[in-house]
């Protein structure tokens, strides 16, 4: 379909421009003046039709002659001069693993294609089969009792055999009365106040009641809820009412297979080139902290996101860890994805870039930490053929027809500084 939309003397174009016309009929063009430059960009790569030109997004996979397949069998292409960019040499030698950094976006570093395609289809079944369930949280949680193996693991049961599928209660009775109802579609946007060492006592303190279960969803075959499923957490609770982890639920544990992903992407970056002798970033107190990640970067909570093709995350800045510095490891898997990010308020303009399977991005330091960031499109139709179900591995097939209309996101954080004791300053 995607493929058609790019040809304007296609049936499918022509359909696409009918519904976009009768849709816009009424739509006042002033509205664009409201807009902030990034909502501009969000709105921009959003837009169904006409699809939107790709050309200044920048698409790292372009370097590597190794991924043109890849490229190619999707339609979708960016531009590998669309931005001002320097490559960083690596300590990790032993990899073929590239690093890139640009002056518009202080302390982000891009790893095209960090993951070899055997990774990304063990952290697809990771995701899947080991983390999306219980003891872990996941969105659909809040509303319906999920079963205790997992929700993909009873789905991928009754494939062969339909009667093993399981109808999925909602967790409030349909009669209770309606208490305040989570809206649907992506995630929420709450206003947070920065986490910082001097108010995380008071921020732990704040209530974190549970959100209400919703009274008007209806029970679910596990087959059909699965393409429900949004996001799942990792490591430290964190509560979405008030964008605040709490620390009273315990520290949830972080897989070695992913916090071992993470600590090769933050090892493998030579942080004196990130922030040579021209760094302004202000660091605060504890000054230059990048100086020791190597050694003391420990990843303690995070979140996995599952998107569908449809599916966008809003403009945002994750700022709920006391750490506003330290590397937060970003994974794409899957279809691809236009990453907007851009400075710490929506004025200023985003850079656009090219997120394909396997690649890594590290957002680090005070400018990059705090900037505002989000997912405006999924681009349909490119998922590499290494995740794709036409498999000589039947095992790989159900991930491989689930991931045809996904791109899953390991966003992997900090939660603490260095040395700082959450026990000892919360009790
Ligand atoms: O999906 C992505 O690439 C970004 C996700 C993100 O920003 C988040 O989970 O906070
Ligand atoms: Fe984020």
């Amino acid at each position: 379909m995607s493929v058609d939309l790019h040809d304007p003397s296609s049936p499918a174009y022509k359909k696409a421009k009918r519904q976009y016309l009768n849709s816009t009929r009424n739509r006042k063009n002033t509205i664009e003046l409201d807009w902030t430059p990034f909502r501009a960009a969000e709105k921009r790569f959003k837009a169904r039709f006409p699809p939107p030109d790709l050309s200044d997004v920048l698409d790292l996979a372009l370097l590597d002659g190794a991924r043109t397949p890849e490229v190619q069998a999707g339609v979708w292409k960016g531009s590998s001069n669309a931005l001002d960019y320097r490559e960083l040499t690596l300590r990790a030698s032993s990899s073929n693993t590239k690093a890139f950094i640009t002056p518009r976006i202080p302390g982000l570093v891009i790893l095209p294609g960090f993951l070899s395609p055997g990774k990304q289809r063990e952290l697809v079944q990771w995701s899947l089969v080991d983390h999306a369930r219980h003891p872990n949280e996941t969105n659909l949680d809040i509303h319906y009792i999920l079963p205790e193996e997992g929700l993909w693991n009873v789905v991928e049961r009754a494939r062969g055999d339909t009667s093993q599928d399981v109808y999925v209660q909602p967790r409030a009775s349909t009669s209770e009365l309606s208490a305040t109802e989570e809206p649907s579609g992506p995630r929420q946007l709450v206003n947070n106040t920065p986490a910082t060492p001097d108010n995380f006592s008071a921020l732990s303190a704040t209530p974190k009641p549970p959100s209400a279960p919703s009274t008007t969803v209806p029970p679910l075959p596990a087959s059909a809820l699965i393409c429900k499923l949004r996001w799942a957490n990792i490591g430290w609770y964190y509560h979405w009412g008030t964008k605040q982890y709490d620390f009273t639920k315990g520290k949830g544990k972080i897989d070695s297979v992913l916090a071992d992903v993470c600590r090769d992407a933050v090892n493998a970056v030579d942080w004196d080139q990130v922030y040579g002798p021209d760094d302004m970033s202000d660091w605060g107190e504890s000054g230059p902290e990048w100086k020791t990640w190597s050694t003391d970067y420990e990843p303690d909570a995070g979140i996995v996101n599952f998107y569908q093709t449809k599916d966008t995350l809003m403009a945002h800045v994750d700022r709920s860890e006391v750490c506003a510095t330290s590397p937060l490891v970003s994974v794409s898997l899957g279809n691809a994805a236009v990453f907007l990010i851009g400075g710490l308020t929506r004025d200023t303009t985003p850079v656009p870039i090219l997120l394909r399977s396997g690649d890594a991005v590290i957002m680090s330091g005070p400018a990059c930490r705090r900037a505002f960031h989000g997912v405006p499109r999924i681009l349909e139709n490119t998922l590499p053929r290494h995740l794709g179900a036409e498999s000589d591995e039947p095992e790989w097939v159900p991930f491989g027809e689930y991931m045809a209309t996904t791109r899953i996101n390991i966003n992997v954080r900090q939660v603490f500084p260095k040395g700082f004791n959450p026990v000892q300053v919360g009790g």
